[in-house]
């Protein structure tokens, strides 16, 4: 069999995204949207604050009579205004969050103040000031854009838009996946495993990683290497918007993901990459449906979910930018050069850089489950010295998921 050479991750991630459009929008209240795409700009639908508020809790006293004395003729307590501006030689007691009174007004810190009744004067320390009002708009106005389409709605985000006037939000559909374990090997139960056999973990381990930007997970097999059983678990496939499977992506005798595809009449898009781990990985559509067989080493099957699969899901959810992205940090220790393939290596982060795993086999769960980031290395690099600067992606702690 004539293999098609690996083509580089970048290319390979360039093409699969552009084979994918957001799958259409939703209407969910603004409080349900953590972690969903925007479908459309946000624009503020009102000015916050909607009026000059104080950011201390003290006095608000008139612009023009800073050091005072005054007389404390009421309060503006938060939610409750004080409804008139106020007359030289005036005070009133306002909180953090209240509405300042009409007309040019300033706050004198309850901690600078000294009051006998209503009698208030300040204490020695600083006098009243204009830079504890938070003025009207200060966050934003009416009509400003708060949010481009295809944000990720962080908590923050979710806090804007509901500052902004939002009560539901259009957000991006979230696709429904189905994630194939296939291989002889595999017990389904990691309790009762035969000497022959391991416990199935990638498809348990996938299914984790895609939580949160799907909508359903299917489970199918583990499936035994016959074409025929491939074919029943396709079958059961054909609601998925997109099916994950892992193992049997290679070239070996038992590997009949992809002759099981072309049956299963899905058109191959590309297959293999010049990574490492990863280099199996085959990307497939059978109509509007994907395909994304990640190659049975867990090391290989996480990584390439990472930077394949996971991308591809945010997209069809309604990503901008759905790509990982990479930081650049010193490398604790010296690197290896690479040869053809650009490798990810795992790593965790070390006093002021990453610092490499010892066992970097692409079979080793336990490294792959100490793992906090991926050093990408590009193809062809030469050693890379103790100090130098690379390539990250984050994976715990700011992992871009
Ligand atoms: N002659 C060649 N052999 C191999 C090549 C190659 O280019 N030429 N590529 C190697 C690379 S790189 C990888 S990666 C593997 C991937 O192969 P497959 O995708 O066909 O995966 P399998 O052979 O089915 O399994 C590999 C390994 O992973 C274990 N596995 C599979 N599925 C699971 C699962 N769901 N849970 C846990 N572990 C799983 C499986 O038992 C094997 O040990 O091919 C190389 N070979
Ligand atoms: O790419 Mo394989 O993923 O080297 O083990």
């Amino acid at each position: 069999m004539s293999l098609p050479p690996p083509i580089p991750h970048e290319e390979a991630q360039a093409r699969l995204l552009a084979m994918a459009a957001p799958l259409g929008s939703e209407r969910r209240p603004t409080g349900d949207t953590a972690g969903r795409y925007l479908a459309a700009p946000l624009l503020a639908r009102r000015t916050q604050p909607p009026a000059d508020l104080s950011a201390m809790d003290g006095y608000a006293v008139r612009a023009d009579e800073l050091t005072g004395p005054w007389q404390v003729v009421g309060e503006s307590a938060a939610g409750h205004p004080f409804d008139r501006a106020l007359a030289p030689g005036e005070a009133i007691r306002i909180s953090t969050g209240a509405l300042m009174p009409q007309g040019e007004a300033a706050v004198l810190l309850q901690e600078n103040a000294e009051r006998e009744g209503n009698a208030l004067r300040l204490n020695g320390e600083d006098a009243a000031t204009p830079r504890h009002v938070r003025r009207n708009g200060l966050d934003f106005a009416q009509g400003d854009a708060l949010l481009d389409a295809g944000t990720r709605l962080s908590p923050a985000a979710v806090a804007l838009a509901l500052s902004g006037g939002h009560g539901t939000l259009d957000v991006g559909r979230l696709p429904r996946i189905a994630v194939l374990d296939s291989g002889d090997e595999l017990a389904a139960d990691p309790e009762s495993v035969a000497p022959h056999q391991i416990p199935a973990s990638n498809g348990a381990m996938l299914a984790a990683m895609c939580k949160g930007l799907v909508s359903e997970i299917d489970r199918l097999g583990p499936v035994p290497d016959t074409m025929e059983a491939m074919r029943a678990a396709l079958a059961q496939a054909d609601a998925a918007d997109v099916l994950v499977t892992s193992g049997g992506a290679s070239v070996g005798d038992h590997d009949l993901v992809r002759p099981a595809l072309e049956e299963w009449e899905a058109e191959i898009a590309f297959w293999r990459i010049a990574m490492k781990p990863g280099k199996p990985l085959l990307i497939a559509r059978k109509g509007a449906q994907f395909v994304v067989g990640l190659p049975g080493n867990p090391v290989s099957s996480m990584v390439t979910a990472y930077l394949f699969l996971l991308p591809l899901l945010r997209r069809l959810a309604g990503a901008a930018q759905p790509l990982p992205r990479a930081i650049t940090l010193p490398t604790l220790d010296a690197l290896p050069a690479t040869g053809g393939r650009a490798e990810l290596v795992r790593a965790r982060m070390g006093d002021g850089g990453v610092t490499l795993l010892g066992q970097q086999d692409s079979s080793a769960l336990r490294a792959l489950a100490a793992s906090e980031a991926l050093i990408a290395r590009p193809a062809h690099a030469g050693e890379a010295k103790a100090g130098d600067m690379v390539a990250v992606y984050l994976l715990s702690g700011g992992g871009w998921t």
